[in-house]
């Protein structure tokens, strides 16, 4: 792969210099129809919702809006960012566990679709600031306790989880029972995510079950069909070559068909499905190009390749141990013979892009590609070490298109003051 949508790397470095993230375009839209057309159900209407956390920009939101997602934001700085795309209000669902009160005046005051409250405290401060002139759709975020298997840092149902109230808590169905009453709020049922980059297929279809068996409960004691449902996101993506990718044209529809089946015999209301995946949208349409900088090796023999970014704009591996693939520009067909650490110029120990991969024997000024980087990355970029952010392109067709564009130095002192 020396190119990309007919573009070669080395013409990206000259127009562009690295370190740079790079997104294929088409790859991403592609992503956007394989949900739009595979999640659909004859008998379960249904949405897709974009996690905008993997990845936003105002292009990206104006991207995720042409393909007719709808948008998931967490604070009000993904908020505006869509509202500047243009992103239409009532499509936005605004989460997070920790809203202040002013997010939830704000997202009020734009309109946004669908609130998605973190708990019982929060409701009570929703049920206060609601109002005749705009109902607006709200759901509880609902923890079912699904043990999925991936790292515990991105674990987000056990029971002692920051987010959502457990279904085991009875204070669960009085909150829901709350809003429900409210009738300035359209309450529309529960939100739930298991955790990110499952790879088993089966941890969504367990999870689809127990919350529709929490349905139940909420129809048996309140009488309550609840009209809706959101199971969050977390479908893994291939970031190895040993890793299986989850096979979305099989789980997406099942899923609904799960849904249906188990809302009949259940003998409940076959809810509204909503799911909001963030990572399998992005990650794979993405690419960060470097520049090797030094080789050095240890007394050791350890051989470090150097490149000229770091662990900002590369947080995962530090943060999660995660693996990445990468190749060197031109020398895809060599003998990978040589163990490297890829490791870049932060001040730290952990800053590391790849531990130990295969690469032919490499040179300084070579451009290392590190593959599946479109998720969690520019988003979880860093200014540690005073270090630029990289600029972000979108690539389709053999043209290239700047959307976030390269920071300065000036962009970094922006906001300083000085003291005398
Ligand atoms: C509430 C919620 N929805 C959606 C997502 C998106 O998850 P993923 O990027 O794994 O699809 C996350 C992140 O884990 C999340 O916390
Ligand atoms: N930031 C995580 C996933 C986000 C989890 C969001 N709840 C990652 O890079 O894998």
């Amino acid at each position: 792969m020396t190119t990309i949508q007919h573009i070669s790397f080395e013409d990206l470095k000259s127009k562009y210099q690295t370190p740079l993230y790079i997104y294929d375009e088409a790859a991403i839209r592609k992503q956007c129809k394989v949900f739009i057309n595979k999640f659909r159900h004859p008998k379960v209407s249904s949405n897709v919702i974009y996690a905008s956390k993997a990845f936003l920009t105002i292009a990206m939101a104006q991207l995720i809006m042409s393909e007719g997602l709808h948008l998931d934001c967490v604070s009000q700085g993904e908020l505006y960012t869509a509202l500047k795309a243009g992103f239409p209000v009532e499509k936005i669902v605004l989460h997070g566990n920790n809203k202040t009160k002013d997010e939830l005046l704000m997202a009020l005051n734009f309109r946004v679709g669908t609130i998605i409250v973190d708990n019982d405290y929060e409701a009570s401060i929703l049920n206060e600031i609601v109002n005749d002139k705009y109902k607006v759709s709200v759901m509880l975020r609902v923890n079912p306790g699904i043990d999925a298997h991936t790292h515990k840092y991105i674990k987000t149902s056990t029971l002692d989880s920051k987010f959502g109230m457990s279904i085991l808590d009875p204070r669960t169905k009085e909150t829901i029972k709350s809003l429900n009453d409210n009738p300035n709020i359209n309450f529309l049922g529960t939100h739930s995510h298991i955790g990110s980059q499952i790879l088993e297929e089966h941890s969504f279809y367990d999870h689809a079950i127990t919350i529709l068996k929490f349905y139940k409960e909420i129809k048996e004691l309140y009488q309550i069909d609840l009209k809706a449902v959101n199971l969050g996101g977390g479908f893994g993506v291939k970031y190895i070559k040993s890793d299986t990718r989850l096979d979305l044209n099989k789980v997406l529809p099942e899923l609904l068909e799960i849904v249906y089946q188990t809302a009949n015999s259940l003998e409940i209301s076959v809810p509204h499905v909503y799911i909001e995946p963030g990572r399998s949208i992005v990650a794979e349409a993405g690419y960060t190009l470097y520049t090797v900088n030094q080789i050095k090796e240890t007394i050791n023999k350890k051989k470090y390749l150097f490149i000229d970014g770091a662990m900002n704009d590369h947080m995962r591996t530090a943060l999660y141990q995660a693996k990445y693939d990468a190749f060197i520009v031109g020398k895809e067909d060599m003998v990978h013979d040589t163990t490297y650490t890829v490791a870049g110029k932060a001040c730290e120990s952990g800053d590391i892009i790849i531990e130990d991969i295969l690469l032919p024997d490499a040179k300084p000024d070579d451009l290392l590609v590190v593959r599946t980087t479109g998720a969690y990355h520019y988003s979880m970029a860093s200014h540690y070490n005073r270090l630029t952010i990289p600029p972000v392109i979108f690539v389709k067709d053999g043209q290239s298109k700047v959307v976030v564009r390269k920071e300065s130095f000036m962009d970094l002192l922006s906001h300083d003051e000085a003291l005398v």
